[in-house]
């Protein structure tokens, strides 16, 4: 096997087993407590809902009048070659489809109105209850299932609000209405027509699961090809130094032909189904011919003088099967989509029955001021219960001193920092705050003193000026430009084609990294947080550049207390102590020059940083 072949073939059982693992089920059972709980989303547009209901009813009943008011102009007025009964026919008649037309453009109308306010509640809350999740769920749930909820799920819910029910009921008013007058005109051959209801159904629910399938896998195998591609566009410069163009391509063209196939399948399925969706129509209309005619023939021969009965018999049933049969499918197609239905409504109360950030305790007090003071008093921390990360850790910072956390990768550096910004309460043990325990003080509180400025520079779309101002709403354009002034960086920010006012771009895009962090820096200046914790940068940006910013961080810093996850030499001389964590322990603490002189894990640490030069 080529080495190019294993590459694709590993590549793609990769995405294979990605996109099976990241599958959600898209059925799931009808589940009344689920049912109830969507209704109750209508509660508050209940006059809507009610009104649709109405409007609902009266369509369920207007066309099988439609059919059974043609049929008999056709054997009354028309067969009777009565030129002012057919006149007054065809005014009744035009009344009637323009009334069904009205009551149709009245239900479509309000069922989306209905389905849209649902969704957009729905989508409102789930954001709202997004925000107050704690960091737990974010570290634990992916973000495109996150995504998910809110769009395709909360789509499918909004079908089954705005469709199933209300399409179900015009079809199921359909069906009894038109089977009620067969019945009534000639209940032996409604008998006989009725029986094929089921089989109808069958056929249809087999070519319809099937056809599921079908587009599943085209949207599955669609979605590969855009990961792909996806992935080779912003990989364009990985792939053409390692030249691996002509393997990249190849796979893509195999992941193209695996979409083609499954599109080849859909066409083949759709070629037999709904060829013989048309066949049923003929089919049933064969039927009611030959009991028509045996109906005449008994009529003539065994009962004579009943021949147009069953002549009548036969048009009624002409117009109105179509109403009893269509419903069959359009029913089959409702409950597929009251099951996708199922599945969404279940995952989406599932994420909002998730519990809210309980990290406060029930007496947690609003601090007004913190001078800065922590203090880690045996704090042991597990994200998983029975997989400690930090151990009975334990060490004191006065206000203003600036602490450099340094380890190797994975020794617990950011879960330090994540239990100071109280995105975590520590498992045993406390972290106080100007001595209150981080549980005891309002995260909302907290959150006024604390500033974090993290390694990946998040910026929102939106301009610069924008982007300083996410630290306070209320700031006025000259206070963002004092906490600019502030950190001596107004020049480098100006320099922008339009300064403070430049669009930041996605994420920040148009933006170099530099950039990007000194508007972090001036968010947190802005704030003036007594507490700062940053997690420095490791990206590197040209020496100039990395002077100013190292100028800049020395001005956010004074004065306050920081935690640094530091990744430069320069950053951790400046600290007044330097914490050394190895395997969630604090191993060593003290200043650079003490560490040094001790020999111990920093010293090693420290010959790295050197070598390679940081
Ligand atoms: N969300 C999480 N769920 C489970 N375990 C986690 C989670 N985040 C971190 N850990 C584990 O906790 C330990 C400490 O991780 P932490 O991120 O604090 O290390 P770090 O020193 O900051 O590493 P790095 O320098 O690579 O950022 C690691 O073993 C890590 O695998």
């Amino acid at each position: 096997m080529s080495a190019s072949r294993l590459d694709i073939e590993t590549a793609d059982r990769a995405i294979t087993r990605r996109t099976s693992r990241e599958q959600e089920a898209k059925h799931r059972p009808l589940d009344l407590g689920l049912i109830r709980r969507l209704w109750t989303y209508t509660e508050p547009y209940a006059t809507l809902r009610n009104t649709l209901i109405v409007v609902v009813l009266t369509r369920a009943l207007t066309l099988p009048l439609v059919a059974w008011l043609l049929s008999s102009i056709l054997l009354g007025p028309v067969q009777a070659k009565d030129v002012q009964g057919i006149i007054w026919g065809a005014v009744e008649f035009a009344a009637l489809a323009a009334f069904t037309a009205v009551v149709f453009r009245y239900r479509m109308m309000l069922s989306l109105r209905l389905g849209e306010r649902v969704l957009h509640d729905l989508r409102n809350e789930i954001f709202v209850h997004l925000q107050k999740l704690p960091m737990r769920f974010y570290d634990t749930t992916k973000l495109g299932r996150i995504i998910s909820r809110m769009t395709s799920d909360a789509e499918s819910m909004r079908q089954g609000v705005q469709d199933v029910l209300f399409v179900t009921l015009v079809q199921l008013g359909h069906m009894f209405v038109a089977a009620a007058i067969m019945a009534w005109i000639d209940l032996g051959l409604f008998l006989a027509l009725a029986v094929m209801a089921p089989i109808l159904w069958f056929v249809v629910q087999f070519f319809r699961s099937r056809l599921t399938n079908v587009y599943r896998q085209i949207q599955e195998s669609f979605s590969r090809v855009t990961a792909t591609l996806a992935e080779s566009v912003s990989g364009v410069r990985v792939t053409q130094s390692f030249v691996r163009q002509d393997v990249n391509a190849e796979l893509f063209a195999q992941l193209v032909e695996d979409h083609s196939r499954h599109h080849h399948r859909e066409a083949q399925l759709r070629g037999v189904f709904l060829p013989l969706l048309e066949l049923n129509n003929q089919f049933f209309i064969a039927l009611i011919l030959a009991f028509g005619a045996l109906q005449i023939l008994r009529g003539t021969f065994l009962a004579p003088g009943s021949p147009e009965v069953a002549y009548d018999a036969v048009v009624y049933f002409f117009f109105l099967t179509p109403l009893f049969f269509g419903p069959v499918i359009a029913l089959g197609r409702q409950y597929n989509i009251a099951l996708a239905a199922m599945a969404g409504a279940e995952r989406v109360f599932n994420l909002l029955d998730t519990e809210p950030q309980q990290l406060d305790a029930p007496n947690a007090r609003d601090i007004d001021h913190l001078s800065g003071s922590v203090q880690f008093d045996d704090a042991c921390f597990e994200y998983e219960p029975g997989r400690p990360v930090l151990h009975n850790i334990n060490f004191t910072v006065e206000p203003g001193q600036m602490i450099a956390l340094v380890g190797e990768t994975g020794s617990g550096k950011s879960t330090i920092i994540k239990l100071i910004s109280k995105f975590y309460l520590p498992t045993s043990g406390q972290i106080l705050l100007d001595g209150i325990p981080t549980h005891d003080i309002t995260s909302a509180s907290l959150a006024q003193h604390l500033g974090i400025v993290l390694q990946n520079n998040f910026l929102f779309t939106g301009t610069v000026m924008d982007n300083i101002r996410v630290a306070r709403h209320d700031a006025t354009d000259e206070q963002v430009i004092d906490a600019v002034r502030r950190l001596d960086c107004l020049d480098l920010l100006e320099a922008l084609p339009l300064g403070l006012r430049a669009d930041v771009g996605e994420r920040g895009g148009n933006l170099s990294l530099g950039q990007r962090q000194l508007v972090c820096f001036a968010r947190a200046m802005l704030a003036d947080p007594a507490i700062l914790i940053l997690d420095e940068a490791t990206s590197s940006v040209d020496t100039i550049t990395e002077a100013r910013i190292q100028r800049s961080l020395a001005r956010l810093l004074a004065g306050r207390t920081s935690f640094v996850v530091a990744h430069r030499l320069s950053t951790i001389r400046h600290a007044d102590r330097v914490i050394v964590l190895r395997d969630g322990n604090l191993a060593e603490a003290g200043t650079h020059a003490q560490l040094l002189t001790r020999g111990g894990i920093y010293a090693g640490l420290y010959r790295q940083f050197v070598k390679s030069g940081i």
